[in-house]
């Protein structure tokens, strides 16, 4: 069941961290288009929360909405404490980069840095002090400063857009794909950058991102979207091992999602199981369900195999497997699920193509044993609406754990 966020709760945390960010009852469309439906949030001061979600969700529409770039048709949206719904950008007090960085290209990365302090009439020698300090944060090195951004790579030029937002020491910074146009290494290396540079300075952070990875690794909290709605807020390891519907467990990783009653469960409800917690081999017969299986098929990983199973009068897994363990496609093999690592999503909260016994599950195409499904990693399900008006971070998923 979904709870609205009451308009009258007390906006600290039991932390005792006011909230930075709340986001009451926010809708937003491009005309008739519906881009934000009844959206309701919130970040505690210093945090840095992260908005999941496929392409065209809405997660850039909400972060201009909070940014105060768009103006929502109805719902509120507060920036420590201060009602800012109908304000400007300028009025926020929030520091907003955009995907494409928007640097003037005809100033060097200090000028781009200095521009805004100037505007507002700071002073030569404290812009200058002010300007050194946020580009050495964000690790522009000092040859790096004097260049014009075409002289500088996606990288550098995303740490100069990053210290143009940081040099007015923010309240709240707003971050659209930041590390989107940057290669793999890079962006690795920026992510954890810009985890140390958000924990440094504790400014309060929304980050809209479609990868998961990214995701899990630099959040405290996630938000995940699907068409314009929120579907479940909490810890990168709440949304990951308590996913509140089978489209989140899909978008954070591989999940395995089987009819309930396969595993003694309630009927009509489904199981969720993460690949990396199927036991393969004879410990299986220690877990609270085990299968003997037919291994179907084996993806090599490099240190890990993604190994398919069909269990016989069971269903068909995904497992993690060792390399070193040497599985190989039609090898008889035991698999096992330990009963406290099912995460159990009740009926209640599946809409009506996420139950079990029906044709489709996931937009896979049917499992070939009964009505077991199990789905892999993003590879077959789209985003679904669910009436889901609230992201909620109820924390009741304690009590689902199937033991
Ligand atoms: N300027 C616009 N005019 C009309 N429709 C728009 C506009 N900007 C976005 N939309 C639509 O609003 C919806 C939400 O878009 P939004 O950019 O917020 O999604 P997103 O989750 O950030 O996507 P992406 O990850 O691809 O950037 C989409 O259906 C999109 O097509």
């Amino acid at each position: 069941m979904l709870t609205p966020l009451p308009t009258n709760a007390n906006p600290h945390h039991a932390n005792g961290s006011p909230d930075a960010v709340r986001v009451v009852g926010v809708r937003f469309g491009y005309g008739a288009v519906p881009a934000v439906r009844d959206v309701s949030l919130s970040v505690p001061a210093g945090q840095l929360l992260t908005l999941l979600g496929p392409s065209g969700c809405g997660k850039t529409t909400l972060l201009k909405l909070i940014g105060g770039y768009q103006t929502p048709a109805s719902g509120r949206i507060e920036l420590c404490g201060r009602d800012v719904t109908t304000l400007p950008p300028e009025a926020r007090n929030a520091g907003m980069v955009f995907q494409n960085y928007a640097l003037f290209p005809h100033l060097t990365a200090r000028q781009n840095v200095a521009f805004g302090l100037e505007v507002r009439r700071v002073s030569k020698a404290d812009c200058t002090r002010r300007v050194d300090a946020v580009l050495e944060k964000v690790g522009l090195s000092a040859g790096e400063r004097d260049r014009k951004p075409a002289a500088l790579s996606g990288g550098q030029q995303q740490r100069v857009a990053l210290a143009r937002a940081l040099v007015f020491e923010p309240d709240v910074l707003l971050l659209d794909e930041p590390l989107a146009n940057l290669d793999r290494h890079l962006r690795d290396q920026l992510r954890d950058e810009l985890r140390s540079v958000q924990r440094d300075t504790g400014v309060t952070t929304i980050v809209v991102t479609h990868d998961q990875e990214e995701a899990l690794a630099v959040s405290d909290l996630v938000a995940v979207m699907s068409e314009g709605r929120g579907l479940q807020v909490g810890t990168p390891a709440e949304v990951y091992d308590r996913p509140s519907t089978p489209f989140v467990a899909r978008f954070l990783g591989a999940a395995n999602l089987v009819a309930g009653d396969t595993l003694g469960l309630p009927p009509g409800s489904v199981a969720m199981i993460r690949p990396e917690q199927i036991v393969l081999g004879p410990a299986a017969h220690s877990c609270t369900r085990s299968w003997s299986a037919v291994v179907s098929r084996v993806t090599f990983l490099g240190a890990d195999l993604i190994v398919e199973v069909a269990c016989e009068a069971g269903p068909m897994l995904r497992a993690r497997g060792r390399a070193a363990d040497q599985i190989r496609s039609g090898q008889h093999i035991q698999v096992g699920v330990p009963g406290e690592r099912v995460w159990l999503i009740p009926e209640t909260d599946l809409v009506d193509d996420e139950r079990p016994g029906r044709e489709v599950i996931d937009g896979c195409s049917p499992a070939r044993r009964g009505h077991e499904q199990i789905a892999g990693g993003g590879e077959c399900g789209g985003p679904r609406g669910g009436g889901r008006d609230f992201f909620r971070s109820d924390g009741r998923g304690h009590d689902r754990r199937a033991t």
